[in-house]
């Protein structure tokens, strides 16, 4: 199948969880995978416990709000102009201005949570490396019934997209496994969309963890351009801006 166009999203969409969800394998080449690795800044990672983590262009303030300032050109061509050209970001009010970093190596995932308000509530996620397992969860389950779960892989190259109630009514984290197992077609919702489900099949079903490093691209709703009253006059070139990195 040709990567996805904005005719031909709709062909992506994952089935099971809320609306919307769509996996798009193969979205980047290796070629554009091995760029955009050998780009990432090497001195800029934060150390987390469970993974290591860069935010671009700046962290956000502690009211939530971005200080204007580009994306670097290896974050945006090719892979954040590809994801506008989706469609997906119409109607946000920034288009894409902000994309997380994270490493995580065998054994290190992330807690379930949920993205919550600071962004517009669509999330484009670009996997490089390994493979690995989303778990998604039902935030609020019915009465007396358990949360429904989904599990969704992540191969290397490929995008994942979340909106809409997905994004709003479930919360997603990654275990702290080595190895995912028990993957199959019954218990991977996106599994009729995965570029090479036969390497998990010839592995027994399961995935040996390697280092992952995802791109997750976003629209941070408030922003501010840098003004005079932080910083005594009005700055007209962004790339002469002090580093101002509230944390
Ligand atoms: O690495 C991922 O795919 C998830 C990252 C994530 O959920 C986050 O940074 O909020
Ligand atoms: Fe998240």
């Amino acid at each position: 199948m040709q990567s996805a166009t904005a005719e031909t999203l709709h062909l992506y969409r994952i089935d099971g969880p809320p609306n919307q969800m769509y996996y798009v394998p193969n979205f980047i080449t290796e070629g554009e995978e091995t760029r955009v690795i050998n780009n990432i800044p090497s001195n800029r990672w934060q150390s987390l416990s469970k993974r290591r983590l860069q935010v671009l262009p700046t962290a956000l303030t502690p009211n939530n709000t971005l200080i204007a300032a580009p994306l670097p050109t290896w974050l945006t061509d090719p892979i954040a102009n590809r994801i506008t050209g989706l469609g997906v970001f119409y109607g946000a009010p920034h288009g894409i201005n902000h994309c997380l970093i994270n490493e995580y190596q065998p054994s290190q995932g992330i807690m379930p949570h949920e993205d919550g308000t600071a962004y517009y509530p669509i999330v484009a996620t670009v996997s490089l490396g390994g493979t690995i397992v989303l778990d998604i969860t039902e935030k609020q389950p019915c009465q007396g019934e358990p949360a429904k779960r989904w599990r969704i892989v992540q191969e290397p190259r490929s995008l994942l997209l979340t909106a809409g109630s997905a994004y709003t009514d479930t919360l997603h984290g990654i275990a702290e496994v080595k190895e995912d197992v028990d993957l199959h077609p019954a218990t991977v919702v996106n599994w009729g969309l995965l570029g090479n489900s036969d390497s998990i099949v010839a592995n027994g079903n399961a995935n040996e963890r390697t280092t992952r490093i995802s791109l997750t691209y976003r629209d941070v709703t408030k922003v501010s351009k840098l003004s005079s009253s932080i910083f005594g006059k009005a700055r007209p070139n962004a790339n002469d801006r002090p580093s101002f990195r509230p944390d």
